[in-house]
């Protein structure tokens, strides 16, 4: 994967240990364990209450776990939250800020709050509202919104970044600003958790991802080892003008080859798909249409639980 090369192995930063939490008699956090690395962008994914802000909040030391254990940079956030403040950045789901408040003014405000803070107008800067720096809360677009939630998140120049729902509400270009902002904050080494329900989200930005369901993790690797792990062939189609497909299903890998008139349907596991594409070249097989289905998160949430994630919203 292309964003491996940042993850100094090794160096844990968040350690979650059979974390546990209940709401009376719901329990929402039912043995919960992961670890973050250093400069990794970490995704906690899952439908709506499966648990995520509620596992989030107990790392950040906002709610107190009734079991487990959790170590930020080494410290217990339930005992040591005044010092991880000043590490640890925090974009949080329902963050409001007064209309009138200027983009500046917020920035100038939240970075009074740290000893070390980040230079607000480089982050202006990076985030790309220094043009919006006189603009007042209220009358920002809803990526801007997002933008300066996550500048305000980085003000305090913190070692890890949690930033919850990001692009909720957004639409496909401002989410695309949002993803592209966040793939800058990892060139800087801030190690980023990100909370979300949009498989796609997770897909395109994250080393590594928790899928929680119902209060447990379901799958944690990385976005393509998670997608890997279905019991399930994959399906690559073409259009066949010559020659006779039949000897392809002795391929590794491959399982079924079905003709339709010129059309094929290949399905198999692994890496079968570039074997069939060296094999029909070397048997001078012309292919035309050629579609390999690609398996996604969403595939995987369904063959995890049995149901899809949120079919609407995963795909606005
Ligand atoms: N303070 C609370 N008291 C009682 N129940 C709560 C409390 N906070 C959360 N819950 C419940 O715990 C469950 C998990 O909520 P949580 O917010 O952690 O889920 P989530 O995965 O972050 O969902 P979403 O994506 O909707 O934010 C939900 O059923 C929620 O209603």
């Amino acid at each position: 994967m292309r964003h491996r090369t940042r993850i100094l192995k090794g160096m844990a930063v968040i350690e979650v240990t059979d974390l546990r939490k209940r709401y009376g008699d719901l329990t929402v956090l039912d043995g919960v364990s992961f670890t973050v690395e250093q400069g990794e962008i970490f995704g906690i994914l899952g439908p709506n209450g499966a648990g995520k802000t509620t596992a989030v909040e107990c790392v950040q030391g906002l709610r107190r776990p009734d079991g487990g254990t959790i170590r930020v940079l080494g410290l217990d956030p339930a005992e040591h939250r005044r010092t991880l403040c000043e590490q640890v950045g925090v974009q949080l789901q329902d963050t409001r800020l007064p209309d009138n408040l200027k983009v500046w003014e917020a920035l100038d405000l939240y970075a009074s709050f740290y000893p070390r803070p980040a230079d607000w107008r480089q982050l202006l800067e990076q985030c790309g509202l220094h043009d919006r720096r006189d603009t007042r809360f209220g009358k920002l677009s809803g990526g801007q919104k997002q933008r300066l939630f996550i500048a305000l998140a980085l003000v305090g120049n913190p070692r890890v970044a949690f930033l919850d729902e990001l692009t909720t509400g957004l639409d496909p270009q401002a989410r695309r600003t949002t993803w592209a902002l966040i793939e800058q904050i990892r060139t800087t080494g801030v190690t980023v958790v990100l909370v979300s329900h949009f498989m796609d989200e997770v897909e395109e930005l994250c080393d590594r991802a928790a899928i929680v369901d119902r209060g447990r993790i379901v799958a944690l690797d990385t976005p393509a080892g998670i997608v890997d792990a279905i019991d399930a062939d994959h399906a690559m189609r073409f259009t066949l003008t010559a020659g006779d497909p039949a000897d392809l299903a002795a391929l590794p890998g491959v399982s079924r080859v079905t003709r339709t008139g010129d059309r094929v349907v290949v399905t198999g596991r692994g890496d079968f798909a570039t074997t069939v594409t060296a094999a029909l070249a070397r048997h001078h097989m012309p292919v035309s249409d050629l579609r390999i289905d690609k398996r996604t998160l969403d595939d995987a949430f369904v063959a995890l639980t049995g149901r899809p994630l949120d079919p609407q919203e995963s795909r606005s």
